[in-house]
């Protein structure tokens, strides 16, 4: 679709094949980066790409018609509570040149995807945001959230002994090649949260390609686990292990894994990523020996159709409430019943029967994966309704796991 409007020179339009060198220029320039991705990774991106929309928006009036802004989404499959993995539209890639910030095209490109997610039934939209100040007036939310971690080797004395062979391996280019995608998908199905890569993502992250790593980190070493890896690299400077992939399908892989990357020798920290409620802490006799130096909003959350988001997931209480949601943005606004049954499974539809409940579509979806509790939502104002109402629909959306992504888009 195009639409130049009249008097409009800034044209939104679906790029053209000979548009993508200045599409990923434009990207590198918004986010900062030191150049845009050369030949192989190019193709890579543009595969990714294809598989979703982009728009951009083009200077008409402007000597050779640059392209001023771009944005696209691609699908990325995020697991829910009750174990369903819902296919979201993945926003990325959102770049405005700075000559044009502040003019309001950030939200014209949004309202165009937002009427393709629609017209497509897609659930959600999910993103990894740059700033935190950007996406609510949209709808988003964070959902999943990490804690970034540093653990000095010598310090992490592990409960139980180690074992005479530590089950984890080096792997070799053919080994990784197997069985990294396959257990990474397993762990995913598993995790809610979770993103399950697409098989269009793996040869630009097998490759290691550039934007990944910086010129003074080494390549990644993967370390497998028959149910896991771990993929790390070494930054040269200070001598630390950034762990890139944690991924472990059982508690066993957990331990194995965690046990050999703080057995590096000659290694100052290892740096990684990991759960709010990753157990490694209280597996070692020292929990302070796992420094949490931050703690990041890994994944956004924007749930489109309330109806359809509502009954993929299941429930840990049955209840029966009646929201009224508000929508800033878009066509979610309104009453909307969700009733659980005993057995944890959900039906939603509209009604014009009164609220138990009022919420903004932004506050529910932070909620959807439990990765924010109602309670703290309450407690900051942004859910009104008498007390009992509160403490079910709590009860109703509580998990036992923290969700968590895994992956950066
Ligand atoms: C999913 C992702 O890709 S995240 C990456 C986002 N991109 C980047 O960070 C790259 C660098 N930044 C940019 O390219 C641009 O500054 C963008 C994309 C963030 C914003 O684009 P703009 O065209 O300037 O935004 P636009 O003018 O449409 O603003 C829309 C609204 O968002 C607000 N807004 C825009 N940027 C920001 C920001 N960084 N922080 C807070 N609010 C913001 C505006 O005030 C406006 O609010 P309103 O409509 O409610 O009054």
């Amino acid at each position: 679709m195009s639409e130049p409007e009249s008097n409009d020179p800034l044209s939104l339009e679906r790029p053209r094949g000979t548009d993508w060198p200045e599409i990923l220029a434009i990207d590198a320039r918004a986010f900062a980066l030191p150049k845009p991705l050369p030949g192989d990774e190019m193709i890579e991106f543009r595969n990714r790409a294809g598989e979703g929309d982009t728009v951009v928006i083009r200077d008409t009036a402007s000597d050779g018609q640059p392209i001023v802004a771009v944005s696209l989404y691609f699908p990325v499959p995020v697991t829910v509570p009750g174990g369903g993995i819902a296919t979201t539209a993945g926003l990325s890639w959102v770049s405005v040149s700075a000559t044009h910030r502040r003019r309001g095209l950030l939200r014209r490109m949004l309202t165009e995807q937002y009427r393709t997610w629609r017209a497509h039934d897609l659930p959600f939209a999910t993103l990894t945001a740059s700033e935190g100040g950007i996406y609510e007036r949209f709808g988003f939310g964070p959902a999943a959230f990490s804690h970034q971690i540093r653990v000095e080797p010598p310090a992490a004395d592990f409960r139980t002994p180690a074992p005479a062979d530590s089950r984890v391996r080096y792997g070799n280019q053919e080994q990784i090649a197997k069985h990294v995608p396959a257990v990474h998908a397993r762990w995913a199905a598993g995790r809610t949260g979770a993103i399950t890569r697409p098989d269009t993502w793996w040869p630009s992250i097998m490759a290691d390609r550039s934007f990944r790593r910086n010129s003074q980190t080494s390549g990644l070493h993967y370390l497998l686990h028959a149910d896991g890896y771990a993929a790390y690299r070494i930054d040269a400077r200070d001598k630390t292990a950034l762990v890139g992939d944690f991924v472990a399908a059982t508690p066993q892989a957990h331990t194995d894994l965690w046990r050999v990357l703080t057995g590096l020798d000659l290694v100052s920290a290892v740096k990684a990523s990991i759960p709010v409620d990753d157990p490694l802490p209280l597996k070692l006799r020292n929990a302070r020996a796992v420094e949490v130096q931050g703690r990041s909003d890994e994944l956004w959350l924007s749930i489109l159709d309330v109806v359809k988001a509502l009954e993929l997931r299941t429930y840990a209480a049955p209840g029966d409430l009646v929201l009224d949601i508000a929508d800033g943005f878009g066509d979610r606004g309104g009453r909307y019943r969700l009733t659980v049954a005993d057995d944890g499974t959900a039906t939603a539809a509209r009604t014009d029967d009164d609220a138990h409940l009022a919420i903004d579509i932004a506050a529910l979806s932070s909620l959807y994966l439990g990765g924010i509790t109602v309670r703290q939502m309450a407690a900051a104002g942004r859910i009104d309704g008498a007390d009992d109402d509160v403490a079910l629909l709590g009860a109703m959306l509580a998990v036992d796991v923290a969700p968590f992504s895994g992956t950066f888009f």
